[in-house]
C-alpha cells in the first residue's frame, strides 16, 4: 500500500481507544501539513498518540480554540484494519452558537444521528458577532472526547464552510423584533439564505442534503433551494418534525398509551400557526387514532391549535424558544432520511412540491408524508385520505406559503407579483411566537 497520509478514521469499536488515547496526549510540537480543509487555521501544533499513525492537528496562538482535525497514516497500520476506516460525514452547521446547536452537536459527534460506526467532521458556521461563542462551543465539543468526532472547524463565511459539505444545517437565523411583520423577517432572514444558497451551490457535495430550521423555514428552505441550481430540488428540506413529535405526544397522552405506538402523523403545509397536525391519517396501534380516541371534537378544537401553537405557549413559559426538543427533532429528521422508513408508517418533512400527488401548487416548500429507503433520499407517500376538513386547512397553509414565495421572488429570481404578507391580518405567526 502506498505510504499515504489519510486524515480520517472510522470504525469504532477499533479506533475508538486510540482516538481516546491521542486526545490525552497533549500538544507536542509542530505537526506536519494536515491534509483537507481545516478552515481558518493558520498554524498548528500536534498531538501525537503512543502510536505514531494517528495524529491530532490542534491549533496554536494565533488559531482558534477548539479546532482539531484526527489524522490517520493508513501506511502505519495493517491493510485489513485500514479497510475498515470509513470516510467521515462532512456536516456544516450554522448557528453553531446558538441554542438549538449547543444540543444538536453533542448528539452528532456522540454517534446517535449518523449512526455507531460512522465518524463525523463538523464544520461549525457563525455570524460576526458570534465568533469567540463558536470558539467556546468547538473547544466543548473538543473536551468531550467523542471517539466518532474526526474534525471540528469554525467560520463565519459559507463559503469556507460549506466546502464539500455532505449536509448542511441551517439553523442559523435572526428572530423577528418587536414590532417587525412576517414580511420583514422574510426580507431579513430571506438575505442570508440566498447568501448560503449561493455557497452550497459553490462548494457543497453536488449531493448534499440541506435541513433548514432558521425561521421561517419554509421559505428559508426555498430561497436556498433557487439559488443552487447545482444541488438536486429534492434535497432540501425545511424542519416541520418538532411539530410531528408534539403532535404524536398530545395523541398518546389523550389515549393513555406510549407514544411508540402512534404511527402515521403528518404534518402538512408551512412551519407556522397554519400547519395541519393530520389526525385523520394517524394511527395508534395500528389503528386509526380517530376511533381510538373517539373525540372529533377534541381533535379538531383543543389538539389541532395547542400543535400549531405549542412554540408559542413554550415561550411563555420558558422564556425563550425551544432548543432541546428541535435538536431532538433535527437528529429524528436526519436519522428518518438515513436509515429505512418502517413498513407503512411515514414521516414528515417539508419538502418541495414540484410533482407532488396532492395536488399542491409547484415551486414551494411544503411539509408531507414521507418514506425513505435510507440512502438520504425520499418519496412523498401518496394515498394518504384527504377529508373536506383537512383539504380547507391544508388550502389555507398552502395560500400562505404561496404569498411568502411571491414576497421573496426579488430573492429566488423569480417574477412575483406584491408581497400580501403585510398589515395584521396577513401576518401569521411562526409556531415559536408568542
Ligand atoms: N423549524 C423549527 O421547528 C424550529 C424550532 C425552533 C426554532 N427554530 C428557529 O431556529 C432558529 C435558531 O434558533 P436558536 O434558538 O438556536 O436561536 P439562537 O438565537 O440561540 O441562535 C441563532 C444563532 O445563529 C447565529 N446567526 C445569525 N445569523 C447567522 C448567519 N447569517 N450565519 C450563521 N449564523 C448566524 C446567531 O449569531 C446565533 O448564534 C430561529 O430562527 C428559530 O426561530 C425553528
Amino acid at each position: 500500500m502506498a505510504a499515504l497520509t489519510v486524515s480520517f478514521a472510522g470504525k469504532i469499536g477499533a479506533t475508538a481507544p486510540r482516538v481516546a488515547n491521542a486526545r490525552a496526549a497533549g500538544r507536542v510540537g509542530a505537526a506536519p501539513a494536515v491534509r483537507g480543509t481545516p478552515l481558518r487555521v493558520k498554524s498548528a501544533s500536534a498531538r501525537v498518540a503512543s502510536r505514531d499513525s494517528l495524529r491530532v492537528a490542534a491549533t496554536a496562538t494565533e488559531a482558534p480554540l477548539g479546532v482539531f482535525k484526527l489524522e490517520y497514516d493508513i501506511s502505519k497500520d495493517d491493510a485489513t484494519k485500514s479497510a475498515s476506516w470509513k470516510q467521515p460525514v462532512i456536516v456544516a452547521v450554522s448557528g453553531a452558537a446558538g441554542q438549538i446547536s449547543n444540543h444538536l452537536l453533542f448528539k452528532i459527534a456522540s454517534g446517535e444521528v449518523y449512526g455507531p460506526d460512522q465518524p463525523v467532521a463538523l464544520r461549525l458556521l457563525g455570524s460576526e458577532r458570534s465568533r469567540e461563542a463558536l470558539e467556546g462551543v468547538a473547544m466543548e465539543l473538543e473536551d468531550s472526547l467523542f471517539p466518532l468526532l474526526r474534525e471540528v472547524s469554525i467560520g463565519i463565511d459559507p463559503m469556507d464552510v460549506f466546502v464539500d459539505a455532505d449536509w448542511a444545517l441551517l439553523i442559523g437565523a435572526k428572530p423577528r423584533g418587536p414590532g417587525m411583520e412576517r414580511a420583514d423577517l422574510l426580507e431579513m432572514n430571506g438575505a442570508i439564505f440566498v447568501e448560503q444558497g449561493k455557497a452550497l451551490n459553490a462548494v457543497a457535495k453536488p449531493t448534499c442534503k440541506v435541513c433548514v430550521v432558521g425561521n421561517p423555514c419554509n421559505t428559508n428552505a426555498l430561497i436556498a433551494m433557487e439559488n443552487a441550481p447545482n444541488l438536486d430540488r429534492r434535497n432540501f428540506h425545511a424542519l416541520t418534525r418538532l411539530d410531528e413529535n408534539r403532535a404524536k405526544c398530545q395523541l398518546a397522552l389523550k389515549a393513555g398509551v406510549f407514544y411508540e405506538t402512534v404511527t402515521n402523523v403528518t404534518i402538512w403545509g408551512n412551519h407556522s400557526t397554519t400547519q395541519v397536525p393530520d389526525f385523520v391519517n394517524a394511527q395508534i396501534g395500528g389503528e386509526k387514532a380517530m376511533d381510538v380516541i373517539d373525540d372529533n371534537g377534541w381533535l379538531e378544537n383543543d389538539f389541532t391549535p395547542a400543535i400549531q401553537t405549542r412554540g408559542g405557549l413554550l415561550i411563555k413559559k420558558w422564556g425563550r424558544s425551544s432548543a432541546a426538543s428541535t435538536a431532538v427533532s433535527i437528529a429524528d429528521a436526519i436519522k428518518s432520511l438515513v436509515t429505512p422508513t418502517p413498513e407503512g408508517d411515514w414521516f414528515s418533512t417539508a419538502v418541495c412540491t414540484d410533482g407532488n400527488p396532492y395536488g399542491i401548487q409547484e415551486g414551494i416548500i411544503f411539509s408531507m408524508p414521507c418514506r425513505s429507503n435510507g440512502d438520504g433520499s425520499y418519496e412523498i407517500v401518496d394515498g394518504l385520505e384527504i377529508n373536506d376538513w383537512l383539504r380547507e386547512r391544508i388550502k389555507k397553509s398552502e395560500e400562505e406559503l404561496t404569498k411568502e414565495a411571491e414576497c421573496v421572488s426579488h430573492l429566488t429570481g423569480k417574477l412575483g407579483g406584491a408581497c400580501e404578507l403585510i398589515g395584521e391580518k396577513a401576518d401569521t405567526m411562526l409556531p415559536g411566537e408568542a
